[in-house]
């Protein structure tokens, strides 16, 4: 389980996160919402320690940041990083020889399923293929825990409904993940669990079964009443 605890983080004067707190479970797809500069991004920077928290506690089953833990985290940011000039196949041998929990035989599934030429380079992909690249540099690898930052941002709905299915499949098997997004309509039926995200606090944390069982509410219910007032 990824437990955030009170984080507090500035950046200079202003406070982006006041008070933040909640849980992801393995096995669950966790989603934090909020609008654009809320701070679901440096949530996720935070968890990854690519950004000093002000105050408060992450920890990853049971134990604080640290070298041994990354080993079991990865985080998809929401643009790729690979050099433009570099190949699909390129990024996919550079993360081979990087990372020794590399998965061959999910990156060869996952660019199989998402229809990647091996030949293509970074810099010339559509906005959905460099996704769906980015994407499958992070899924291949075998960890516990995966941080994606707006997977869905930017890209069309073939592509986000490809790269949906891919949250369903055994591709993800029952590892926890946690996804940022403003937009959730496309997504709500994958997602188990949901951060509402408001001003540096959590305004609410519910999951997504029990809200629809004994509310009868969807997600979007939900955010209209928490965002509306
Ligand atoms: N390195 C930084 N230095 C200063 N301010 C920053 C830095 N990174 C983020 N911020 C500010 O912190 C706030 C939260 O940013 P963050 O990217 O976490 O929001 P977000 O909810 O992910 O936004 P979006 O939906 O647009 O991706 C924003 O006001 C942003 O301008």
């Amino acid at each position: 389980m990824i437990e955030v605890k009170s984080i507090r983080k500035k950046y200079g004067r202003k406070a982006v996160l006041k008070d933040v707190s909640f849980t992801a479970e393995k096995g669950q797809i966790t989603c934090l919402i909020g609008i654009n500069g809320v701070g679901k991004s440096t949530v996720l920077k935070a968890i990854m320690g690519l950004t000093p928290v002000t105050d408060g506690t992450i920890l990853i089953d049971g134990k604080p940041l640290s070298s041994r833990v990354y080993e079991h985290i990865t985080f998809i940011p929401d643009a790729i990083s690979m050099p433009p000039g570099m190949t699909v196949d390129g990024c996919i041998q550079f993360m081979k020889d990087y990372y020794v929990s590399w998965n061959p035989k999910r990156a060869a599934e996952l660019a199989g399923f998402f229809k990647l030429s091996g030949s293509d380079r970074v810099g010339e992909l559509s906005k959905g293929n460099a996704a769906k690249l980015n994407l499958l540099l992070g899924l291949a690898l075998d960890v516990d825990y995966v941080l994606m930052d707006e997977p869905f941002s930017g890209i069309d709905m073939f592509s986000r409904e490809q790269i949906a299915s891919v949250f369903t499949s055994h591709l993800i098997e029952d590892r926890g993940v946690i996804i940022t997004t403003h937009e959730i309509n496309d997504i709500e039926h994958l997602i188990d669990k949901v951060i509402l995200l408001e001003n540096g606090l959590v305004r609410r944390e519910f999951d997504t079964e029990t809200v629809r069982q004994e509310e009868g509410k969807s997600v979007m219910d939900v955010m209209r009443e928490v965002y509306n007032g």
